[in-house]
C-alpha cells in the first residue's frame, strides 16, 4: 500500500471525515464480524480500525479507556465484580485492575480476532489480559447478560463499538434490561454513548430507554478524544435501585498505593483525575436540553 491518509468515512458521521497520515498498514484481516486493520500513523501511533471506524490509537486510547472505566468505577465504594462487554482490546481491562477492591473481571467479547491483534500490536493496552482477576469469554454479550445470574456484578461496562454492525444490539433496550437483571442493588453500568454533536437522536433514545430500565440514576457524561468522530464521545452512567449512587462526587479515588500496588507495569493514569470526573458531567445547553428534560 502506497504511505497515503486513512479516512474515516461512514454513513454514521455524514460529510465529514477524519483522516491520519499513513506510514505503514501492518495487519488487514476480515474475522467472522468486521474487517480489522492495524497501521502505524505518522503521529498517533498504531491505530486499531473495525469496519473502517477508528477504535483506538495509541496516543489517545488513555482518555476513552480511563474514563470508560473509572466514571463508574469511582462512583460505588467497593467494586468487587466487574464485567466488561466489548473492549477485546484489553484496555478497559487494564484500567478496571488498577481498583485494588476489584475481585474478579468478566471480560465477553465476541470477536477474538480483536484480542489476538490487540495483543500482537498493542501490547500496552492488551496488558490488561495478564491480570489474574481476568476471566476472558468470547461471545455475544446480548447472551451472557441473558445467561448470568441476578445482581451478579457491581458495576457492568459496555466498551462498543458504533450501532452499526455488531454492536448493535448493545444499543437496544432487552439488553439495557439483561444489564438490569444482571447489576446488583445499587450497582453500575457504564456504556459507550456516542457524540452529542453527532447523535442526540441515539442518545435521546438511550437515555429514554435508560430512564425506564434503570431506577436509580441516570447520567450522561462525556470526554475529549481527538480521534473519535466531531473529537468527544460520551458515556451513559446508571445505576439501579438501591443504595443511592452520586455519579457527579467520585466516593472512591483511585489514589497513589492502589496504582503502585496493582499495576507497576502499567504505569500512572494519563488523563482521569477527580476534577475531571466531576466535570465530565456539565453539558452544553444544547445536550442539557435534551438529556435532563424532566
Ligand atoms: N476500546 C475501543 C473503543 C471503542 N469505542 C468506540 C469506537 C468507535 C467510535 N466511533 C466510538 C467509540
Amino acid at each position: 500500500v502506497i504511505p497515503g491518509w486513512f479516512s474515516e468515512i461512514s454513513p454514521m458521521w455524514p460529510g465529514e471525515a477524519h483522516s491520519l497520515k499513513v506510514e505503514k498498514i501492518l495487519f488487514q484481516g476480515k474475522s467472522d464480524y468486521q474487517d480489522v486493520m492495524v497501521f502505524q500513523s505518522a503521529t498517533y501511533g498504531k491505530v486499531l480500525v473495525l469496519d473502517g471506524v477508528i477504535q483506538l490509537t495509541e496516543r489517545d486510547e488513555c482518555a476513552y479507556q480511563e474514563m470508560i472505566t473509572h466514571l463508574p468505577l469511582c462512583s460505588i465504594p467497593n467494586p468487587k465484580k466487574v464485567l466488561v462487554v466489548g473492549g477485546g482490546d484489553g484496555g478497559v481491562l487494564r484500567e478496571v485492575a488498577r481498583h485494588s477492591s476489584v475481585e474478579h473481571i468478566d471480560i465477553c467479547e465476541i470477536d477474538k480476532m480483536v484480542v489476538d491483534v490487540s495483543k500482537e500490536f498493542f501490547p500496552d493496552v492488551a496488558i490488561g489480559y495478564e491480570d489474574p482477576r481476568v476471566t476472558l469469554h468470547i461471545g455475544d454479550g446480548v447472551a451472557f447478560l441473558k445467561a448470568a445470574p441476578e445482581g451478579s456484578y457491581d458495576a457492568v461496562i459496555v466498551d462498543s463499538s458504533d450501532p452499526i454492525g455488531p454492536a448493535q444490539e448493545l444499543f437496544e433496550k432487552p439488553f439495557f434490561e439483561s444489564i438490569a437483571k444482571a447489576l446488583r442493588p445499587g450497582g453500575v453500568v457504564c456504556t459507550q454513548a456516542e457524540s452529542m454533536w453527532l447523535h442526540m437522536h441515539i442518545i435521546e433514545d438511550i437515555i429514554t430507554n435508560c430512564r425506564q430500565v434503570f431506577k436509580g440514576s441516570v447520567n450522561y457524561a462525556w470526554t475529549t478524544v481527538p480521534t473519535y468522530p466531531s473529537g468527544v464521545i460520551g458515556f451513559m452512567l446508571c445505576s439501579t435501585e438501591g443504595p443511592e449512587v452520586d455519579f457527579k462526587n467520585p466516593v472512591n479515588a483511585i489514589d497513589a498505593n492502589d496504582n503502585e500496588s496493582q499495576c507497576k507495569s502499567v504505569g500512572p493514569l494519563k488523563f482521569y483525575n477527580r476534577e475531571i470526573h466531576s466535570a465530565a458531567f456539565c453539558l452544553p445547553s444544547f445536550a442539557k436540553k435534551v438529556i435532563e428534560a424532566k
